[in-house]
């Protein structure tokens, strides 16, 4: 018989989760590991809310494993730290991001790229090296090798940096990787939700001029004059799209579902390169002549290794990069999946786990 999730492991733990692909989240008991030597544990105060969480409480990417808790924004304080931990200490600002484990040894690992390991496992609803499943943290304790633990700059509020932990990295790294990070280029962000704003804000602390293309005309004065954006595009106005034609050296695309790629294409210079990091779960269509034109290229990104991710923490820190948040209560989590798979939230929820997830006897 297996043994119950409150049995596994002997520190009790406590938080939501979701049993079906209904993805209704509710209380739920269960257990975490005893800090091993190289563990650093701590208490969850903020977790902010992905939309790959949605994505995974409801199965849409047929990979879920219930009971699932999400949570891979998780920020808090530590409480403990095993005995070869060297970077860590009780008390420190820390969080976890997408992932807890890699092989450490592949070329990925050796490059610092564990996001791209094929043993990476993620922060919840994988298995881990002992066999049971991974929790996220809209939980009240979290603990990790601390290889995987990043520290949170003392300047950062804790609740605004959770959402760093993945949308921040997500967009940072490709703006790294495919060179769009120079002063003086020209990008597309396509979606403004948690990851599409985040990535606004980091490419203008890049100096990296900004249009933001979108389906919602109402987000164009917030984007321009909230965000920094310098110009706004609506991507249903053929007129607008076709004024912008050539303009652009590069696009993250941020869209969590299925949508035309054609008209981004088009936007591009030659040579620019469209980089999609939602995770639609249906294919997109890929017209190719307009690839061909131009030398252009499409890629992807998956989160970011452990290095670039404290990286781009710090340069956060320096260049005042806050994601903007909405901070709600753990009860409240069921209406926010709701509202954000209407796009109705600015722009990213973020769960006052420290003070609002009260662990029912
Ligand atoms: N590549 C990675 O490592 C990685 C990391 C995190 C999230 N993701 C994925 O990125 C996507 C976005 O995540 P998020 O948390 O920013 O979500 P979000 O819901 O906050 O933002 C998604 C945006 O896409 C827009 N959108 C939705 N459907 C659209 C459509 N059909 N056409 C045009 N726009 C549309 C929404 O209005 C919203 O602004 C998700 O699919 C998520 O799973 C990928
Ligand atoms: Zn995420």
């Amino acid at each position: 018989m297996p043994r119950l999730p409150e049995e596994e492991h002997p520190n009790k733990a406590f938080g939501w989760a979701a049993r079906d692909s209904s993805g209704v989240l509710s209380p739920f008991k269960f257990s975490r590991r005893a800090t091993g030597e190289k563990d650093v544990a701590f208490k969850v105060l903020y977790c902010g809310i992905c939309h790959s969480d949605l994505h995974m409480v409801k199965n849409e990417w047929g990979t879920s494993l219930y009971p699932l808790v999400p949570g891979h924004e998780i920020v808090g304080e530590v409480t403990e730290v095993g005995n070869k931990v060297q970077n860590f200490k009780v008390g420190d600002r820390v969080g976890v991001g997408c992932m807890v484990g890699s092989c450490r040894s592949c070329d990925n690992c050796k490059d610092n790229l564990e996001n791209y390991c094929p043993k990476m496992i993620l922060t919840y609803g994988a298995k881990y090296y002992d066999g049971t499943l991974t929790y996220g943290g809209y939980s009240d304790t979290m603990v990790a090798d601390e290889h995987f633990i990043v520290r949170i700059l003392d300047n950062l509020p804790l609740d605004s940096a959770a959402p760093l932990l993945c949308a921040g990295i997500t967009v940072y790294s490709p703006l790294r990787y495919y060179g769009l990070d120079k002063p003086g280029l020209h990008i597309g962000v396509v979606g403004l939700g948690g990851l599409g704003h985040v990535a606004v804000k980091f490419a203008k602390a890049m100096g990296v001029k900004v249009t933001v293309i979108s389906t919602s005309p109402n987000k164009k004065k917030e984007a321009l004059e909230n965000l920094g954006a310098d110009s706004f595009l609506i991507s249903r106005d053929q007129d607008q799209l076709q004024g912008a034609t050539g303009t652009l050296d590069g696009i993250i695309d941020t869209v969590s579902a299925q949508h035309p790629v054609l008209p981004l294409l088009g936007l591009l210079k030659s040579h620019g390169k469209l980089v999609l990091v939602g995770a639609p779960e249906k294919p997109l269509e890929l017209p190719v002549f307009p690839l061909l034109q131009g030398r252009k290229v499409v890629g992807g990104n998956m989160i970011g290794g452990m290095k670039e991710t404290q990286e781009m923490i710090d340069f956060a820190a320096k260049h005042n990069v806050k994601p903007d948040i909405e901070v709600i209560d753990m009860e409240y989590v069921n209406t926010a999946m709701e509202r954000l798979a209407k796009a109705d939230v600015k722009y990213r929820f973020v769960i006052d786990v420290g003070k609002t997830l009260k662990a029912t006897s």
